[in-house]
């Protein structure tokens, strides 16, 4: 029980890190924050809050592997390396991948509803 509560220190010392070191995983949450607050507002339906919870994961899950990834790249390739650039341009390229499919899923999901809005009040 005491190593379970450790390993939840330990993961909550990672997610402290993140977030005060890496402005992308700020903003990130930032729209995480927003996403939740428009599914509220919008009274979205159960399978477009999992959508959204899924995009969420996905993009903060993306950004704190990238921090590893980025991390031990600078530990073991302090000064300039080809492969160390490579390395870190890949990952970048996992988070703006899962960060496009987030754009498009909450333009899917929330596009309808505001434009459904607008024109309702225009009306
Ligand atoms: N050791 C290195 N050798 C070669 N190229 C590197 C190296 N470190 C970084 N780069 C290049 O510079 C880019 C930016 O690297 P950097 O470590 O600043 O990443 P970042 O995404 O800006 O991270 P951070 O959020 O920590 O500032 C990398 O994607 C890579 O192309």
């Amino acid at each position: 029980m005491k190593e379970l509560i450790s390993g939840f220190g330990f993961a909550f010392k990672g997610l402290k890190y993140a977030f005060a070191t890496q402005l992308n995983f700020r903003i990130h949450t930032a729209a995480g924050f927003v996403a939740i607050l428009a599914g509220a507002l919008l009274h979205i339906n159960n399978s477009e809050w999992l959508w959204v919870a899924l995009c969420i994961t996905m993009v903060l899950l993306t950004e704190l592997l990238n921090t590893g990834v980025e991390t031990l790249t600078d530990l073991v390739s302090p000064g300039y390396n080809k492969l160390a650039g490579h390395v870190k341009d890949i990952t970048a390229a996992a988070v703006l991948i899962t960060a496009i499919f987030a754009l498009i899923s909450g333009l899917v999901i929330f596009l309808p509803k505001i434009l459904l809005l607008v024109t309702h009040h225009a009306a």
